[in-house]
Parts: structure tokens; C-alpha cells; sequence
């Protein structure tokens, strides 16, 4: 078993790495959750942190994001968004995060009354002040709840339109069975329009049909998780051929039982037959982990070799939103790590 004070886990924390799939919602640790209750006097179903942390055993997506939203509304102004950015930041640039594309839930907040503004502008200046202070660059990804409507979603991307310099691209979480992609094809089409670059998540609980009906739908330049596309052989040579990327988050398919057990994940066979397969810790609070413990999980469960490791932190960044000579500079740094150690 591999821990933390490992010498692999001290060798990936040094290898650059970029986290695409990060709900910042998701990194809301129980302590954070008590103190901001605390501030704000908002009443909490659970005596204390650890009867919160107790209550992270789920069943599934749903039984998750019920508990990943009730937690969530102890988020009120823009200080808190501003808390939970800056001490997520922290936490990656102690895993060797070097780059960070993050999504945050405005339909979240907004349905409680709390203006978007005030959302993006906390989020915002944490991800400013981290890239002075940490050196992590950023890009922000709007995520519209697809358990809403369309027409919510259009309401949605409306109210951010002031706030579009800040943000990089749209995106599509929350419960996915029942919700296809083709549900937002017209909010997906306006926001490429507006040119917001397009994600999705797809293939987590929902069938390999969802993968690709965002590809061809909602024209998403990323797959988040992707994991059922090896329902589907040709699907899986098509992903491979094309390089899309799947952002795959190892300890959220255990915790929500995507898979039994991790010695199952796919994420390895993925890498082997030739996918842009990356590592993310997606709701890092809820799951038991950041983007090293991802790493070491399934480094221990499918004995991935270092080189395999790396090749997984280098397509990291060739799915980033990087420019492209930036992202060759953190490939060849990684190539120079790896010959350095
Ligand atoms: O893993 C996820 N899937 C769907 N919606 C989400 N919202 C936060 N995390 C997730
Ligand atoms: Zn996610």
C-alpha cells in the first residue's frame, strides 16, 4: 500500500501536473462547512465535523450530490468564495499543481438568492492572488445543473455575460441519467457563439451514448469522466484516434461506485490503448483525496509504472486550455523530471 510519505507520492507531488475536473463546491472541507455555518448562523444537520465527514458514505451520484449541495449553502458572500478557492489552491500547489481549470455551479447559489457576481468575483480573486503567490495559472468553467431546464441554463449564461472575460468555457454536471446531452444543444450552440470553449460531463452514470452525443451535439472539446465509453469498442478507437480527452477522477468512481473496487477502473486499459486519459480529483472534500491521492490510488491498484505516471501528468496538459507553447514548456519539464529522477 502506497501512503502519503512515500517515496512515489514525494515523486509525484514533484512532477507538474494541470487539474482539469475540480468542482470548487467540492473542495468545501467539514471544517470550512462548520465555520462558515458558524459566521453565518446557519443551522447544520450534523453535530460535528466528523459526524459530516461520517455522513461522505454514498450509494451513488445522487446520494452525493444531495449532500454536495446542502453543503454548499453555507457559502453567502463573497469572502467564502474567495476562502474556499484560495484554500483549495493551497492544497494543489502542496500536491504539485502548476495549473488549475475549474468548474463552479452559479445555479447553486443563485436559486438561494446570492448574486453571481459575487460569486465569480470571489472565485476570481483567489484565482488571481494564487497565481501571484502559488505561480498556478487558471481558467474558470461555468457549469450549468442538468437536472434544471434549458431554459434555466439560457438564464444562466445571460447573467454571466457580464462577467465573460473571466470566464473560459461552459460545462454540463449533476445527475446525468435522464438528462442527455441533447437537452442543452441550443444553450451549448449559443455559448460556442459567444466563444466559450465547451465540456461535458458524460459517460459517469449515463451510457456511452451520452459521450457521444456531447461530441456531436454539444461539440465539447473534453469528456468529464468518459469511463463507460468501453461500452462501446468503436467509441473508445474514435477517442483514441481523435485524442479527446477524458478527465477521469479515480476516487470518485470508487466512492460513488461507479466501480466496486479500484483494482477495476478502467483508467490504465484507457491509457494503453492509446486515450488522453488525466487524473482529477473532482470533489476532492467528499472523496477522500486530492490529485496525488488519485494518482498514488490507482498507481497502487493497477500498478502503473513511473513512466505510465508521467505519461498521465504530461496528457494533463495536452488537454489543458493552455497556449500551446506554454503547455510544450510544462511537457518538456515533465520529460526533464522524469530523466532527472
Ligand atoms: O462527479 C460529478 N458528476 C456530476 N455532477 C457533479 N457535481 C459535482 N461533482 C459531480
Ligand atoms: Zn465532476
Amino acid at each position: 500500500m502506497t501512503t502519503p510519505d512515500s517515496p512515489l507520492a514525494a515523486w509525484l507531488r514533484g512532477l507538474p501536473k494541470a487539474e482539469l475536473h475540480l468542482h470548487i463546491e467540492g473542495t468545501l472541507e467539514p471544517e470550512m462547512v462548520f465555520a462558515l455555518a458558524d459566521k453565518h448562523r446557519v443551522p447544520l444537520a450534523y453535530a460535528s465535523v466528523d459526524a459530516l465527514r461520517r455522513a461522505y458514505d454514498f450509494d451513488d451520484l445522487q446520494s452525493f450530490l444531495d449532500l454536495y449541495y446542502a453543503g454548499a449553502d453555507v457559502l453567502r458572500d463573497e469572502v467564502d468564495f474567495h476562502a474556499m478557492t484560495a484554500a483549495y489552491l493551497r492544497r494543489a500547489a502542496a500536491d504539485g499543481v502548476v495549473h488549475v481549470e475549474i468548474f463552479f455551479d452559479p445555479q447553486t447559489h443563485t436559486a438561494r438568492g446570492i448574486d453571481i457576481g459575487t460569486v465569480i468575483g470571489g472565485i476570481h480573486r483567489a484565482l488571481v492572488e494564487g497565481e501571484r503567490e502559488l505561480g498556478i495559472s487558471h481558467r474558470l468553467i461555468l457549469c450549468f445543473l442538468r437536472h434544471l431546464s434549458e431554459a434555466e441554463a439560457e438564464a444562466t449564461l445571460d447573467a454571466a455575460l457580464p462577467y465573460r472575460t473571466l470566464i473560459a468555457g461552459v460545462g454540463l454536471d449533476s445527475s446525468e441519467r435522464g438528462h442527455p446531452p441533447q437537452k442543452f444543444a441550443r444553450v451549448f450552440a449559443r455559448a460556442a457563439s459567444l466563444g466559450f470553449k465547451r465540456v461535458a460531463h458524460a459517460g459517469e452514470e449515463g451510457p456511452a451514448a451520452y459521450i457521444r452525443d456531447a461530441i456531436d451535439v454539444l461539440d465539447v472539446c473534453r469528456i468529464d469522466h468518459g469511463v463507460r465509453c468501453d461500452e462501446d469498442p468503436a467509441l473508445v478507437a474514435q477517442l483514441a484516434a481523435t485524442r479527446m480527452p477524458l478527465t477521469v477522477c479515480p476516487l470518485s468512481n470508487t466512492k460513488l461506485k461507479v466501480y466496486a473496487q479500484m483494482q477495476q477502473h478502467n483508467i490504465g486499459r484507457l491509457l494503453r490503448a492509446g486515450l488522453c486519459v488525466t487524473v482529477n480529483s473532482d470533489d476532492p472534500a467528499y472523496f477522500g483525496g486530492y490529485v496525488v491521492d488519485n494518482y498514488l490510488a490507482i498507481a497502487d491498484a493497477l500498478s502503473l509504472s513511473r513512466a505510465e505516471l508521467a505519461q498521465l501528468a504530461r496528457q494533463s496538459f495536452e488537454a489543458s486550455w493552455l497556449d500551446d507553447a506554454v503547455r510544450q514548456q510544462w511537457i518538456a519539464r515533465i520529460d526533464a523530471y522524469v530523466a532527472a529522477t
